[in-house]
C-alpha cells in the first residue's frame, strides 16, 4: 500500500519529462547538412519527435523530396553518432519534473521510463542530468527486441509498458506521455494515461484520447489522484 492510487508511474521521456528538441533538432540538422539538405528550424523539431530518431530524420528528409535507402542509412548513422556525443547539451527536465519525481518517490511510488529513444541514449541523458537512479527501469525503443512482425516491440505496442510494470514488481500502473504513440501504447496495455499537453503532442492533447491532460508536471499528482 502506498496510500496513492498507483503503485507505479511510468513516464515517456521526450516531451514529457525532458525538453529534448534542441539537441535532437541539432542532430537532425547535422545529418541534413551532410546530405546537402536544408536544416529544419530547431523549434519545429518538436513536430518530428515521438516515433524515435529514425522516423524523425525520415520525416525531415521526406519533406525535401526523400532519399534512397542506402543514402538514408548513412545519414541516419551520422545523426546517431552526433547525438550520442551531444545529447544533453541543451536538454533539460521540464519545470516541476524533479520535484514531481521526488514527491512520487516519497509516497513509495515506483517509477519507470518508457521511451522510443534508444535505451543507451535515454540512460546516458538521465545519468548526465542526475535522474537515472530515480527509475527502477529505463526501457528504450530497442530494449525488447523485435516482435514476430519484425518491428521493434516499442510504443505504440503495449509490451514496454507491461515490461515496466513487471520490472517495478507489479501492481497498479499509470502512464504519462505526450504523443499518440504513448496514448495508443497505454490503451493497448489497458492502463490509464495522462497526456502532457506542454510536450511535443502530434495532435491537440485533448484529442489524443487520454484520460486527462495536464499543462504542467505540477498538475500531475493531483491528476493521478483524480483518475
Ligand atoms: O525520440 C523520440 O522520437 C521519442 O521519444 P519518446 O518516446 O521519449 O517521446
Ligand atoms: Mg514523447
Amino acid at each position: 500500500m502506498t496510500g496513492f492510487p498507483f503503485d507505479i508511474v511510468a513516464f515517456d521521456l521526450d516531451g514529457t519529462l525532458l525538453e529534448t528538441h534542441r539537441d535532437l533538432g541539432t542532430a537532425v540538422n547535422h545529418a541534413l547538412d551532410i546530405g546537402g539538405f536544408d536544416p529544419v528550424p530547431i523549434d519545429s523539431a518538436t513536430d518530428l519527435i515521438g516515433g524515435g530518431a529514425k522516423i524523425m530524420l525520415k520525416q525531415a528528409i521526406d519533406m525535401q523530396g526523400g532519399l534512397a535507402d542506402d543514402e538514408f542509412r548513412k545519414l541516419y548513422k551520422e545523426m546517431l553518432g552526433y547525438y550520442s556525443r551531444n545529447n544533453a547539451v541543451h536538454t533539460r527536465p521540464y519545470p516541476h519534473a524533479v520535484e514531481t519525481l521526488e514527491a512520487l518517490g516519497g509516497r513509495g511510488v515506483r517509477m519507470a521510463v518508457v521511451t522510443n529513444k534508444f535505451e543507451s541514449f535515454a540512460t546516458d541523458i538521465l545519468q548526465t542530468l542526475g535522474l537515472a537512479s530515480r527509475f527502477e527501469i529505463i526501457i528504450g525503443g530497442d530494449s525488447l527486441g523485435k516482435g514476430p512482425d519484425g518491428k521493434h516491440r516499442a510504443k505504440p505496442a503495449p509490451d514496454p509498458i507491461w515490461h515496466a510494470r513487471e520490472a517495478c514488481g507489479g501492481g497498479t500502473i499509470a502512464f504519462v506521455g505526450d504523443s499518440s504513440y504513448d496514448v495508443k501504447a497505454a490503451r493497448a496495455a489497458g492502463v490509464p494515461v495522462i497526456a502532457a499537453a506542454y510536450g511535443y503532442c502530434d495532435a491537440p492533447a485533448a484529442e489524443l484520447g487520454a484520460d486527462a491532460a495536464i499543462d504542467s508536471l505540477a498538475a500531475l499528482i493531483p491528476a493521478l489522484e483524480r483518475l
